[in-house]
């Protein structure tokens, strides 16, 4: 892995949007790109400097005026020979300049391919790659921050930095295995276990970055169920600030999921409305309460919503009661615009995993605690330094100090402690990418756009 792989196949693709621009641009990547240039326009420009030049169709027609520019290997984005051409955006003669290239033998590219050969020739590692990725997708300007920051190479660079460590302490241990007998007093004076320890703290604030990644790449799904009629798509609608839900008075109105995606402080907030939970012999309805179930069973926050005239009834404690224990529920009592001001307008309550709220999704009063309480669930704290990451990337964190701490328990047997730290370095470094299968580079680099 890593290693420059020549020969590779020549592949081109359209690598701006789909649709009408100023400039659009196509490039190719692969070997043979002189002759390319030679039947495109003439001749390769110098490399990395931007020439004006006339593209032409095989029988030397135009087909649009352009620059092309032309990155020798290795130093381009791909590692590869690379050319751009960079024409008018039109997706007609872009379309017509991307023939051109396939007629002169290049192969379409896959999604992801232009990165994947960049990730294979060593010029970036996974993390930055899925950060390109994640830049282009990113819903908000802190989600691209972020991104930008992994890019770089940030996120990789705390990777590695744990690595070391965790080299130097396996390095220790092999070193230590050497003196029978004396093994505790050998870690002792190197102060392993400080050594452990520290590792450990580093872990875990590279987690807490990561996992704010994630928020801010991924977001939060809430799902919201109740009883008929208490509410459950005003409440959608009012966060959403739209009318996405249909509302009616009569209960039974939502029979599909609907659902719509907030923003609040750059995280992505899923929020997802269901039919009401209870017992019913139309087919339709019966249905959409399987689909609710369906949803509160991945959902990473539950928002149980009861009306305030009545507070948590029978009915909503028996819903209670088949919630699963995690995530977090919220308990919200909607229309307190209808209860006597003193009456049950209370503030938050907390009562072990559930909260208590209190607002009206129809007059909006108290929908920003919500908003808050719901940032707080998700454990976002507001931070300059975070990095982008996806769950992968937390599971192997996870992973990592789950071995860790295996072999801080297997002491004083250093074999064991060993070979803790040897699947710890394995979890770690799967994470850029050492120890990756195919399997796994194809998910990521497919989940990629058409020519990036
Ligand atoms: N026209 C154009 N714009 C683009 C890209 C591109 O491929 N083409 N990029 C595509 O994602 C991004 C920029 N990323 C790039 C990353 C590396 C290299 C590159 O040529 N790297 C060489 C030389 C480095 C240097 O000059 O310092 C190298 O790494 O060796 C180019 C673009 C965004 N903008
Ligand atoms: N006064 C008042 N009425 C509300 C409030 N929230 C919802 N309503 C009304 O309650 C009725 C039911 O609202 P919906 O949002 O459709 O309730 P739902 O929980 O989605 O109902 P189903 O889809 O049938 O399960 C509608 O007439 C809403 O206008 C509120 O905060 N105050
Ligand atoms: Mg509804």
């Amino acid at each position: 892995m890593n290693t420059l792989r020549y020969p590779s196949e020549t592949i081109a693709a359209i690598a701006t949007a789909a649709g009408r621009g100023g400039v659009g641009i196509v490039r190719i990547s692969g070997q043979n790109l002189a002759e390319f240039a030679r039947q495109l326009c003439g001749s390769l420009p110098s490399p990395r400097m931007a020439a004006l030049t006339s593209f032409r169709a095989a029988d030397q027609s135009p087909i649009d005026s352009g620059l092309i520019l032309y990155f020798p290997a290795p130093h381009s984005f791909t590692g590869e020979d690379v050319i751009e051409l960079h024409g008018h955006g039109g997706p007609i003669v872009l379309n017509l300049l991307l023939r051109r290239c396939l007629d002169l033998g290049a192969r379409l590219a896959e999604p992801g391919e232009f990165t994947r050969r960049a990730y294979l020739n060593g010029k970036i590692d996974l993390t930055q790659a899925e950060a390109v990725a994640d830049l282009i997708d990113a819903a908000s300007a802190a989600a691209a921050r972020s991104a930008a920051r992994s890019l770089q190479g940030e996120f990789s660079r705390e990777i590695d930095e744990l690595l070391d460590a965790l080299t130097r302490l396996q390095a220790l241990t092999e070193a230590t295995l050497d003196f029978p007998g004396e093994e505790i007093d050998f870690l002792e004076s190197a102060n392993a276990f400080g050594q452990l320890e520290e590792l450990q703290n580093h872990l875990d604030a590279v987690f807490d970055r990561a996992r704010q990644g994630r928020l801010l790449q991924e977001g939060l799904h809430v799902v919201i169920v109740g009883q008929p009629n208490v509410g459950k798509s005003s409440l959608l609608n009012c966060l959403i600030g739209d009318e996405l839900a249909i509302v009616t008075p009569i209960a039974g109105t939502t029979r599909d999921i609907v659902s719509g995606t907030l923003h609040i402080e750059g995280i992505p907030l899923h929020i997802i409305d269901t039919a009401g939970l209870r017992d019913t012999d139309d087919e339709v309805e019966r249905i959409g309460i399987d689909r609710a179930w369906r949803e509160i069973n991945r959902a990473d926050a539950i928002i149980l919503l009861v009306d305030s005239r009545s507070g948590v009834s029978e009915s909503d404690r028996k819903i209670l009661a088949r919630l699963p224990q995690q995530p977090a529920h919220l308990i919200i009592h909607n229309k307190i615009d209808l209860v006597e001001k003193d009456d049950c307008r209370a503030e938050r309550q907390e009562n072990g995993n559930s909260v208590s709220l209190f607002l009206s999704a129809q007059t909006g009063e108290g929908v920003e605690l919500l908003r808050r309480e719901l940032l707080r669930i998700a454990g976002w704290h507001p931070a300059e330094n975070v990095f982008i990451a996806r769950e992968r990337h937390l599971q192997a964190l996870a992973q990592t100090r789950e071995h860790l701490a295996q072999a801080c328990s297997q002491l004083p047997q250093l074999e064991l402690f060993a070979e803790e730290l040897r699947l710890a370095q394995r979890a770690l470094a799967s994470i850029t990418g050492a120890f990756t299968t195919d399997d796994l580079l194809g998910k990521i680099f497919s989940q990629f756009c058409i020519g990036k």
